[in-house]
């Protein structure tokens, strides 16, 4: 797939989701990534068309300053603790609508948003959809950790769990990718696909572990995006 095609089934899948989830009175999360990029667009034009009142909360720096840069309206959950929809990006999408999250090291402040919607819908390019998770992604499931904890909780995810552990790098500053939290982040290369569900807790009980980009379900519809701009939609069983 073309850098061209990619990006077109991006703003395809981000344009449908805006359309089909995005009403009045809406308290908005906003995910993070360059996917969300095209979402925000489509969202501010129909704020601006329809006169939608909307409210967007931020799942990163990034999100916030894509709300600002829109004008759309600035929320926090202290003022909403509820909200009506998030729409967020993802690395790779299964079946059953499992998914990772984290590629842009936002996933804590995406998934505690995610968790305040009454619903999570994904957008992404169709190389994201799959049957099982590592197909595509082939960087692991992203976790966020404490700093001091980061090599104890390495070495315990590949005790525990297997596959290869390794501290995030950061490509323009020397030392560690530093979340929005003042966090670090580790990448974890598992071996095989196995139960989402149980690997999540084992992770989340490790020490020092502050979240998993592992969202098991939580998204109720994902929209993949195809270069030719059509949208496939998958809508969570049960
Ligand atoms: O989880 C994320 C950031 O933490 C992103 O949503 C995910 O990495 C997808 O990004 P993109 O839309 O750029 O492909």
């Amino acid at each position: 797939m073309s850098m061209d095609g990619i990006q077109a089934g991006k703003k395809a899948a981000a344009i449908e989701a805006v359309n089909n989830h995005i009403k009045d009175n809406y308290i908005v999360g906003i995910g993070s990534g360059t996917t969300v990029v095209s979402a925000v667009d489509r969202i501010a034009e129909r704020v601006k068309e329809e006169k939608l009142k909307l409210v967007c909360i931020p799942t990163s720096f990034q999100a916030k300053q894509l709300i600002i840069d829109n004008n759309l309206v600035l929320g926090t959950l202290e003022q909403y603790p509820e909200l009506d929809v998030a729409i967020d990006g993802a690395d790779e999408v299964d079946i059953d609508l499992v998914c990772i999250k984290g590629g842009g090291g936002c996933l804590t402040q995406e998934k505690i948003i995610a968790g305040c919607a009454r619903e999570l819908i994904l957008i992404a390019d169709a190389r994201k959809d799959v049957e099982t998770l590592g197909t595509t992604w082939t960087k692991g499931v992203p976790i966020e950790v404490v700093g001091m904890a980061y090599k104890p909780v390495l070495l315990q995810i590949m005790k525990t769990l297997g596959g290869t552990a390794q501290l995030r790098m950061a490509s323009k500053k020397m030392g560690p990718v530093v979340t929005d939290n003042g966090n670090f982040i580790i990448d974890w290369i598992f071996d095989k696909p196995g139960n989402w569900k149980d690997i999540n807790t084992t992770l989340q009980l490790i020490p020092g572990v502050v979240e998993t980009g592992l969202f098991v379900n939580m998204a109720k519809y994902a929209y993949f995006g195809q270069p030719d701009g059509s949208v496939g939609v998958k809508h969570a069983q049960g």
